[in-house]
């Protein structure tokens, strides 16, 4: 454990993240977190998304306690932690899908290309054009392969004529690595597809509308290991073009795709740093729990 390593908390201080969460060596569910402290690197030099002090309430329960952090452009970045430590409320506030549940409240600063995301006159349809989703279980129209790809587009006017959206749809299809397995059936029901397919028809209609954000939430959970192999590589030639914030339970998943890996705690964000040193050197002694299954 290097929590007391001088050179990891210098370089912390230089981020202007205050002194250390304090530490109990021996029990790492006693650990007092102190709220809106976080150790490693939170922040980026290019930043796509710009958090600052967010907090979530569910009603009188906070879900999200005062986090700031960066989100790197092209950036790849895993959320980890134990479940029910607000990963997914976190993920959906990127795109405003908390909006819908009447209880929820979002404070803080939050922006995308340096513009706040919840001000009042913002177009949220716009928004979740930029910033797409993918979700835990597949979820295709009950349409087809073709119309499923299509519906974005459609809706936003992105094409004017059949053979535009002709080429949308092909070239989604082929970034989501699955142009090959549906060329010949586009009219088919998307529903008739196997898991992993529909998973990757779900990343195909993200990317139909040319997002410049991707947020996956558990993507791979409903996936075998073939299927979540594939979407894994997938995640890695798109990051080419796209920012990507993908919630993980799985440690393995976030170690394999992810250039920062982020540890939530209680609602706190603990530790944020580059993957490899999440899971090879933490700089908390929670992080350290999480990784080595001491909780979770
Ligand atoms: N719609 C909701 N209404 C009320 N409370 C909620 C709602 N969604 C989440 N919560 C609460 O917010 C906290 C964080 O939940 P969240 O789902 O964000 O955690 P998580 O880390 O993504 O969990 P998991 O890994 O199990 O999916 C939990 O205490 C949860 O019960």
């Amino acid at each position: 454990m290097n929590t007391m390593n001088p050179s990891i908390s210098a370089e912390a201080d230089m981020q202007d993240q205050g002194p250390a969460i304090p530490v109990r060596e021996n029990n790492p569910e006693d650990t007092v977190i102190e709220e809106g402290k976080t150790v490693g690197k939170p922040f980026a030099a290019d930043p796509k998304f710009k958090l600052r002090n967010v907090s979530v309430s569910y009603g009188k329960d906070r879900a999200i306690k005062d986090i700031s952090l960066d989100i790197g452009r092209n950036e790849v970045i895993s959320f980890i932690g134990p479940s029910g430590c607000g990963k997914s409320t976190f993920l959906r506030c990127l795109n405003r899908m908390n909006d819908s549940i009447d209880i929820c409240r979002v404070t803080g600063e939050l922006l995308l290309d340096d513009e706040d995301i919840y001000h009042s006159k913002r177009d949220v349809v716009e928004l979740r054009a930029r910033v797409g989703m993918v979700f835990q279980k597949p979820n295709p129209f009950p349409k087809s392969i073709y119309d499923n790809v299509a519906y974005g587009p459609r809706i936003h006017g992105l094409a004017n004529r059949k053979s535009d959206l002709d080429d949308i749809v092909e070239n989604s299809l082929r970034k989501a690595g699955l142009w090959d397995e549906a060329k010949d059936r586009l009219d088919s029901i998307a529903t008739g597809m196997s898991g992993g397919q529909q998973q990757r028809l779900c990343i195909a209609r993200a990317i139909a509308v040319s997002p410049e954000v991707i947020l996956m939430d558990e993507p791979c959970s409903a996936l075998d290991p073939i299927a979540t192999a594939r979407v894994e590589e997938l995640i890695a030639e798109m990051s080419e073009s796209y920012t990507i914030v993908i919630v993980t339970h799985s440690m393995q998943q976030a170690a394999r795709v992810s250039h920062r890996t982020a540890y939530f705690h209680l609602g706190h964000l603990v530790e944020v740093n580059e993957t490899n040193k999440v899971f090879t050197s933490p700089e908390h002694q929670l992080t350290e729990s999480y990784i080595t299954g001491r909780f979770g």
